[in-house]
């Protein structure tokens, strides 16, 4: 009797150990690919949201593997904007001996010989300064140094100062507008930023360092990515923008049309109330017509949504003439309002912002400073020209 007692506690033990064995397994099972309510949430087109937006599924119960799951990249915060521009001096230093330098060292000479204005002519031809702004600077020095009969070096470098200011040209509205008009209804639209230029001039880099600024200025920001042309450029805008937490409107097709993606990317800021809508665009060159449909179709339909506030033509630096010829092609083409410089930093030309100012007509507003992605700056006359003479 003992016996069979024994039996059916041991029969007992067996049933209640297995039973929940079985009932565990699945369970830990199960928990491992919960990862599923971890993974990255997605937008309606199944592109990967960015944090913090609506598109985001919310995570519904936090399983305990979650806690050591990688966590989502940490936003950046932007460098402040005020104070970047003092970094050309370094930059412009390194490149050689600026412009401003080369034109002090000849002035402060004894007695100026027609050799040494000659050599000034040079240097600022050399420089990019483009002749007509060259003769003008020459004339300027030479009446004032003749006048004034000036020899002190200081006196001198003030001289050149302000004459070089002069044909940078103070007075220019460089401010970006970022401030976008009211609608017929009252409505406060977007200011939308078309930016314009040659592959390779670091269009989308501006784009992504612009977004920055402006998120370092607290303003809300949506990026287009227009340039559908080559597709690891709305890949790279869409990293440069989640750096920050900007969303990017893009397309997946490869060869989409540019201006949907630009009229739907203005279309999103204006529902989201954002305040500035970044549009890259592709701009190839290949002929000035197919340019000009290109960008005048993405005006038209950008502009059924809100007005254009700024087309931002973006040029390299270290291009000197076929910079300007491009300049040339786009000013006609795209209605340019104000001229990003990049790459300023690689270059001891630096009259190539004054070449383009008067070439086209509109300001520098902008100047890449470098590869970093706080290395753009909005374009401050006096501390460039303080660069330059270095
Ligand atoms: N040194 C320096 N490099 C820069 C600057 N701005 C952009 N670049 C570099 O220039 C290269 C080209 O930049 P992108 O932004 O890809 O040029 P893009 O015009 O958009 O070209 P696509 O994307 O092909 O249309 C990249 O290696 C950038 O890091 C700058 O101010 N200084």
């Amino acid at each position: 009797m003992t016996d069979l007692l024994w039996l059916w506690i041991l029969l007992g033990v067996v049933v209640v150990v297995g039973g929940g064995a079985a009932l565990l397994v699945p369970r830990s099972r199960k928990r491992r690919g919960g990862g599923s309510t971890i993974a990255a949430p997605t937008t309606g087109d199944g592109r990967v949201a960015e944090p913090g937006t609506a598109a985001g599924p919310a995570v519904e119960e936090a399983a305990p593997e979650a806690a050591v799951e990688p966590a989502a990249p940490a936003l950046e915060t932007p460098e402040p904007v005020a104070g970047r521009m003092v970094r050309l001096r370094d930059r412009l230093a390194r490149t050689g001996s600026p412009l401003g330098a080369r034109l002090l060292s000849v002035l402060s000479r004894d007695h100026l010989t027609e050799d040494d204005w000659d050599e000034l002519e040079e240097t600022l031809l050399l420089a990019d300064i483009g002749a007509g702004p060259a003769e003008e600077l020459l004339d300027a020095l030479r009446t004032r140094v003749r006048v004034l009969g000036v020899r002190d070096p200081k006196a001198v470098r003030d001289l050149l100062r302000e004459e070089l200011l002069k044909v940078v040209d103070p007075s220019l509205d460089r401010e970006v507008a970022t401030t976008g008009p009211t609608g017929a209804d009252g409505e406060r639209l977007p200011a939308v930023v078309l930016v314009v230029g040659v592959n390779g001039t670091g269009k989308t880099t501006t784009v992504g360092k612009l977004a920055r600024v402006l998120v370092a200025e607290d303003r809300s920001v949506v990026l287009g990515a227009a340039d559908t042309f080559r597709a690891a450029a709305a890949d790279q805008l869409q990293t440069w923008g989640a750096r920050v937490g900007v969303e990017t409107v893009r397309s997946d097709r490869d060869g989409a049309d540019p201006a949907a993606v630009a009229f739907d990317a203005v279309r999103k800021g204006r529902d989201d109330g954002t305040d500035v809508v970044l549009v890259d665009t592709a701009g190839r060159l290949q002929n000035k017509a197919g340019l000009m449909d290109e960008l005048g179709k993405i005006t038209r339909v950008i502009t059924r949504e809100a007005p254009l506030a700024e087309v931002l033509l973006v040029l390299d630096a270290t291009t000197g003439q076929n910079g300007l010829n491009q300049a040339r092609v786009f000013g006609e083409v795209a209605g340019v309002t104000g001229i990003v410089l990049t790459k300023l930093d690689g270059t001891a030309r630096g009259g190539i912002v004054v070449a383009v100012q008067r070439e086209l007509g509109v300001p520098v507003k902008l100047v890449g400073l470098g590869e970093g992605p706080d290395d753009l700056a909005p374009f401050d006359p006096e501390q460039f020209v303080d660069g330059l003479l270095g």
